[in-house]
């Protein structure tokens, strides 16, 4: 008996003639993309091009000033939103008078957690078996990098949206990164990532998503 050929996969993320305007003028879009099961996408741009501006409106912290955002189809809810998109942002959403325990089950409290992982194991993993306990003010800008990253393998988000992932991150640092992507990517999940340039990313050739910076835009 033949099987049933498989269904084209839903787009995780798609976005529709997605833009931001502040004071009316542009800072990106109109955007038209969509976001694969196991795909890595590269956001390409210099200072100020919008790269942390787009983030933000995927990731439901500004209102687009016209089109739409889907996930699996859907569009933003608070509550999708808070179990399937997790962000890295340039301030990690972490709290400085919080251990790194604390502060990673502050995030399984809001975005759930993926079975088959601990707080301890997490924070083993990105190489900080030993600071469980020690408040975030007294880590370095690399190691509360690696506590952010930590809330990423905890939490069951599919789709991944890192601002700068790589910044303050030693070369092991970079490496781990990748290696999270990679992992990610094999079990399905998604991600989105931006840099201004330096960009880290080793496993083949992701697809890049080029913004522009206003100097450029009016050219
Ligand atoms: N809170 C804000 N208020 C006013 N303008 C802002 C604000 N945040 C960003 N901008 C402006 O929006 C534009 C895009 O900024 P954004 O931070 O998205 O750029 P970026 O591509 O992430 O830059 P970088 O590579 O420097 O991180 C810039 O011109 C910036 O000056």
């Amino acid at each position: 008996m033949n099987s049933p050929a498989p269904l084209e996969a839903p787009a995780l993320l798609q976005a529709r003639g997605l833009a931001y305007l502040r004071n009316d003028e542009p800072i990106f879009g109109p955007l038209d993309f969509a976001l694969y099961p196991g795909e890595v996408v590269l956001i390409e741009g210099d200072n100020g091009s919008g790269k942390t501006t787009l983030l933000k409106v995927l990731s439901g912290l500004l209102a687009p000033s016209a089109g739409s955002v889907l996930l699996n189809g859907e569009p933003l809810t608070l509550a999708r939103l808070s179990h399937q998109v997790a962000l890295l942002g340039h301030l990690l959403g972490i709290k400085a008078e919080l251990s790194p325990l604390q502060n990673l089950r502050f995030a399984i409290g809001l975005g759930g957690l993926r079975p088959g992982i601990t707080p301890h194991h997490a924070l083993k993993s990105v190489g900080l078996d030993g600071y469980e306990d020690v408040p975030l003010r007294q880590l370095s800008a690399g190691q509360k990098k690696r506590v952010a990253l930590a809330r990423l393998l905890l939490v069951p988000a599919a789709l991944w949206l890192l601002d700068e992932p790589y910044a303050n991150l030693d070369r092991e640092g970079m490496a781990l990164v990748n290696r999270l992507l990679e992992v990610h990517a094999l079990r399905g999940g998604a991600a989105l990532i931006t840099s201004h340039g330096a960009y880290a990313y080793t496993s083949g050739t992701p697809r890049r998503l080029q913004l522009h910076a206003p100097a450029e835009k009016a050219a």
